[in-house]
């Protein structure tokens, strides 16, 4: 992908390479959404009655640094969001 010139670039160059990320993060939530309920159907309870908020925290902990321009609460926002629709999709 080209890099995108902030001082000349057009609105649509830059929604397009909005697109294509937007179009890698369907493919990981995919893959994220598969791993999960891989885990829903190891774990002894599995679906929303088996959350775990010290491992949703790890999670976001781990994020921070990697996304630095997002708070902790903005990726605990983030990742719940993405928590519950993979855990929605594994149907457990
Ligand atoms: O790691 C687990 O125990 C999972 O069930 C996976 C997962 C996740 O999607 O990452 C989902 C729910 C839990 O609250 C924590 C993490």
């Amino acid at each position: 992908m080209r890099p995108i010139d902030s001082e000349t670039a057009t609105l649509a160059e830059v929604r397009s390479a909005i697109d294509q990320v937007d179009a890698e993060l369907a493919a990981l939530l995919e893959r994220r959404a598969a791993l999960a309920a891989e885990v829903q159907r190891i774990k002894p309870v599995g679906g929303h009655r088996g959350r775990d908020a010290a491992r949703e925290a790890a999670i976001v902990e781990a994020m921070l640094p990697l996304a630095p321009s997002f708070s902790r609460e903005h990726l605990a926002r983030i990742m719940n969001a993405v928590i519950e629709a993979g855990l929605d999709a594994s149907g457990v």
